[in-house]
């Protein structure tokens, strides 16, 4: 399986289980990793033929900005959903950062990894 590849999507949105994260939106970085097969795009020379990354960013960039959720895991599993649903992927592996939640910590987050490769 061959990989389309997005790192360092930046968003804000409004997320946290905290009464004053609610009163605000904070920044988050994605990356992804997203399952296909690159060999008809790449016969053709033709977009359209495969994962077009910038459709994705924009796409996940829109979905992050209008959601509100309490938790990462919960955002994370929707943008996979979302994804795998609307881009016809069948394996990706997400990483949902949330810089800056902690003050001891440069980063904390989760890491997803849904479908069959
Ligand atoms: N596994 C998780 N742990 C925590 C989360 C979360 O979403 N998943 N969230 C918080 C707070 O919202 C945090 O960002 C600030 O304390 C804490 N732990």
């Amino acid at each position: 399986m061959d990989i389309v590849y997005i790192r360092g999507l930046q968003a804000d949105a409004v997320i946290g289980i905290y009464d004053f994260e609610r009163a605000h939106r904070q920044s988050l970085v994605l990356d992804l990793e997203l399952g296909t097969d690159i060999r008809p795009a790449a016969a053709g020379d033709d977009i359209s033929l495969t994962l077009n990354y910038k459709a994705v960013t924009e796409t996940v960039e829109r979905f992050v900005k209008e959601s509100d959720f309490a938790l990462v895991e919960t955002l994370a599993q929707r943008c996979a959903e979302m994804i795998m649903s609307e881009f016809k992927v069948p394996w990706l592996r997400l990483s949902l950062s949330k810089p800056g939640a902690m003050r001891q910590a440069q980063d904390v987050g989760i890491i997803i990894e849904r479908g069959q490769r």
